[in-house]
């Protein structure tokens, strides 16, 4: 039977526990490179659910152990942007390899004379030829377009990257790297239990997913990353209008578009005010608004308790779930059929994937 996004993302527990595992070891050509050389400045190139993954990391890096990250989409790089020069590592995240504009983009660092390495499901991927340097994701390829594993795969191994190279230059303790690493092991045994409360909760309220014409996902900081992976993925797969949008941002007009058919999904990993105001400000003023937390203080008919804490960065492994699950359901739930592809000829017309 061919495998389908139910497959992976059943799939995907087994697959970070072996990641986790397997750290740093499947890092290696990493781990060798930062020997005795500090990153204080990064580069991070990747386009799609690669860009939303590396949003859902950055605050690991930046916040938690003070690496600066400079995220760009490939394309705007090449040809509007420069490198800051403080810049010493540079990671381009393609999950197939194939994408275009991030190749390009490594082209560029590495005729300014930077090495470039590249985090990829396939390391015989054309990406991966190009860079100085390979990491694995260590996950085999995913079949299905609509990715889920890979995302999922690609976030937690950005987050082991930032402990990589916090370990390397000391600022974190051998203690304290080791505990991160334990609690990604607990987060991922964890996961399964959210899968089952997340198809619940889809089930008991299919008539409002189905009533909806549009979908918004508010979230902040990490969360952002959640917001617009549910944004691609309910897009590629239910194929009607959804966007995730920053909280703040959100209200610097997305908000005025709102209407009684729009269906809002509010994304917090702990009780956060400002986002619970918002929520109930905009209640009236549209379908229905839904909140997937990882509290469990507040339960209400349209709030998914995950009720499993872990910090801010590592919950965006296990908010995604319900809007992965979501995107496969509704699609379905809408007559869509996933396994019949559409705009067949779209990477050989425009060569966004080589
Ligand atoms: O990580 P990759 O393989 O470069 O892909 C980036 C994006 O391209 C797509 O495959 C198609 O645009 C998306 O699904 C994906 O998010």
């Amino acid at each position: 039977m061919n495998a389908t996004m139910l497959t992976y993302i059943y799939g995907t527990p087994d697959a970070l526990a072996k990641i986790v595992r397997e750290y740093p070891e499947n890092l290696l050509p990493l781990k060798n490179a930062l020997a005795g050389k500090p990153v204080k400045r990064m580069m991070l190139l990747a386009t799609g659910s690669s860009y939303n993954a590396a949003l859902c990391a950055r605050s690991y890096f930046e916040e938690t152990f003070g690496i600066l990250v400079d995220l760009k989409e490939p394309d705007y790089f090449t040809y509007y942007e420069r490198i800051d020069p403080a810049t010493s590592l540079v990671l381009a995240i393609s999950q197939s390899g194939k994408s275009a504009s991030t190749l390009a983009a490594m082209q560029k660092v590495q005729a300014a004379g930077l090495p470039v390495f590249c985090l990829t499901a396939d390391p015989a991927s054309a990406a991966a030829q190009a860079a100085d340097g390979v990491l694995d994701l260590n996950t085999g390829i995913e079949q299905v377009g609509f990715v889920t594993r890979g995302f999922s795969a690609t976030v937690l191994n950005l987050l082991l990257i930032a402990l990589l190279i916090a370990e390397s230059q000391g600022t974190v303790s051998r203690a304290a790297a080791a505990a991160e690493r334990d609690a990604l092991h607990t987060l991922a045994a964890a996961l399964p239990t959210v899968i089952e409360k997340s198809e619940a909760f889809i089930r008991q309220h299919r008539a409002a997913w189905l009533a909806a014409s549009r979908y918004v996902a508010i979230g902040y900081g990490a969360l952002l990353g959640v917001a617009k992976e549910a944004e691609t993925k309910l897009t590629e797969t239910v194929r009607l209008p959804a966007s995730g949008v920053e909280l703040e941002a959100y209200m610097h007009g997305p908000y005025l578009e709102a209407n009684r058919s729009h269906l809002l999904f509010f994304i917090e990993h702990q009780k956060n005010t400002r986002l619970r105001a918002l929520r109930d400000y905009m209640r009236p003023y549209v379908s229905e608004v839904f909140t997937m937390t990882l509290e469990s203080d507040e339960p209400a008919e349209n709030t998914l308790s995950l009720g499993i804490p872990s910090n801010h960065p590592f919950s965006t492994l296990q908010l995604i779930v319900p809007f992965q699950l979501l995107s496969f359901h509704l699609a379905a739930l809408r007559g869509v059929d996933l396994n019949i592809r559409i705009f067949d000829d779209f990477d050989q017309v425009l060569k966004s994937k080589v």
